[in-house]
């Protein structure tokens, strides 16, 4: 046999390297009944073409730097767990359109860009806070998304199963192939996304959103009148992400890059690490401290300003602009004790990580009935929390993580519809947590944007 080539032996220091987090403990990950079918899955999935390229993830790294810099927005959201029965062209096409008709009225509250990143074309895993679920008696393993098992309630469908490690590929392949296309290809254009707006605030119970509207609707018509470049206005970059939970899913699209010979993690522009698998000497955060993709970590309330300065350096020693977000999920009745300190302690270290705030996961609540929701207004309350924890120590509020949805769904409590618990059951489809609709994803999105002008003009 030849000898390996010095590119061979440097490519397999690079994936041993990378292998160093099989020894360490990966929480949340499913029990693969069947060895062999895993292996197959996997292997399979090593010899697919990535989802995205490097030079993708690259551009997005820059634009979440400008964003650590307070000279953009980030916009993230989508359904807490995609399933693929959902991935239909209507439903991704709704959910595009929503985060763009938000990210129109943010990027004129913040008068600054909003980069778009979807939890979509991958949010197929979902930790869980238990193992099992008991209905009427009966226990069988918890759903941990479309990647591991199925929903329904029977022992087939909540079995493991490693192809679907395969199809959730195929499913984020045809995914990401249509958000290209609906936003390169016109849909993103801005006028027609404010036109969608329009009758958003047409609606008497967002009369007071007009008054925003209105201006922004000024803005395009003079930057059409002045022949403002056409691209801009009609095509919009769009980034995909999602939580890097499942690491036999996560490992084989981790590629190296030709450009560069550095790891990527190919499934998804940005990848996060969620509040309950981000322990600093766990699989997940050792894992991704080997890829270049910009990093996500969410900070739940017991965080500390160690416990953040620790990730620091683990995940982003260099500590380079846009490699690490922090995306804090507090709750609304604890982000004002204890963001401030957060915020205070990792900026006098020196650091300048982006920060975000997911105000959903923090403010769930299970009504007598059984469902998952959350408060409207909590969601608010924690957002304006955010922005005002921020204010107080002087540090950037970098942008918003939401769980939503394009469709008319009765899932969060509240908003202008005045969805109340009864509702819930009239159009409650999420298999996870309960996103906001699409008149609640927008109600937010006006409200951010005002809160936004308010940074924007004590700046
Ligand atoms: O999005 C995540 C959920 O909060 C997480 O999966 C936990 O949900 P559970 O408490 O219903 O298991
Ligand atoms: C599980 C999630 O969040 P967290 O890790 O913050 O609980 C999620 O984003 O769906
Ligand atoms: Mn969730």
């Amino acid at each position: 046999m030849n000898a390996p080539s010095v590119e061979t032996l440097t490519a397999q220091q690079t994936f041993e390297q990378l292998d160093a987090y099989r020894a360490l403990e990966a929480k949340q990950q499913p029990t693969w009944p069947d060895a062999a079918a895993l292996g197959y899955a996997k292997q399979e999935l090593s010899t697919q073409p990535p989802l995205v390229f490097a030079g993708e993830v690259d551009q997005l790294r820059e634009r979440l730097a400008s964003a650590a810099r307070g000279e953009a927005f980030l916009l993230q959201g989508g359904d807490c767990a995609e399933t693929f029965e959902a991935a239909t062209a209507d439903k991704i096409r709704d959910r595009v359109k929503t985060l763009l008709q938000m990210a129109v009225v943010l990027t004129y509250g913040a008068s600054m860009p909003v980069i778009k990143v979807g939890r979509m074309a991958g949010q197929f895993a979902k930790p869980r806070s238990s193992n099992e679920e008991t209905r009427e008696g009966v226990t069988l393993p918890a759903y941990r998304g479309d990647l591991v098992n199925g929903y329904d309630f029977t022992e087939a469908s909540r079995t493991a199963d490693p192809s679907r490690l395969v199809r959730g590929y195929h499913v984020s392949a045809s995914t990401l192939n249509l958000i290209r296309a609906f936003t390169q290809g016109g849909m993103a254009d801005l006028r027609q996304v404010n036109s969608w707006n329009q009758g958003f605030v047409s609606n008497p119970a967002n009369q007071r959103y007009e008054a925003l509207a209105t201006e922004i609707d000024r803005a395009l018509r003079f930057m059409d009148a002045c022949g403002v470049d056409h691209t801009a206005l009609t095509q919009t970059e769009f980034y995909v992400s999602h939580e890097a939970l499942l690491l036999d899913y996560e490992r084989p699209l981790a590629r190296i890059d030709s450009r560069t010979s550095e790891l990527y993690g190919t499934s998804g522009h940005m990848l996060w690490i969620g509040e309950r698998t981000r322990d600093l000497d766990g699989a997940h955060v050792d894992f991704l401290s080997k890829l270049r993709n910009p990093i996500g970590v969410k900070l739940g309330p017991t965080a500390t300003t160690d416990d953040a300065l620790r990730l620091i350096d683990k995940l982003d020693p260099e500590r380079e602009p846009g490699r690490l977000t922090f995306i804090t999920r507090m709750g609304a009745e604890k982000i004002r004790d204890v963001l401030p300190g957060l915020l205070a302690g990792v900026r006098d270290a020196g650091a300048q990580p982006l920060w975000v705030t997911d105000p959903m996961h923090g403010n769930g609540i299970t009504t007598a009935t059984g469902f998952k929701t959350r408060r409207f207004n909590d969601v608010m309350d924690e957002l304006l929390g955010f922005f005002e924890a921020h204010r107080e120590v002087g540090t950037y509020p970098g942008g918003i993580h939401v769980e939503l949805t394009g469709d008319d769904v009765t899932e969060c409590l509240g908003g202008s519809e005045n969805i109340d618990e009864e509702a819930l059951a009239t159009r409650y489809e999420s298999v996870c947590d309960p996103r906001l609709n699409h008149m609640q994803s927008l109600e937010l999105a006006f409200q951010v944007a005002e809160e936004l002008k308010r940074t924007a003009s004590a700046r």
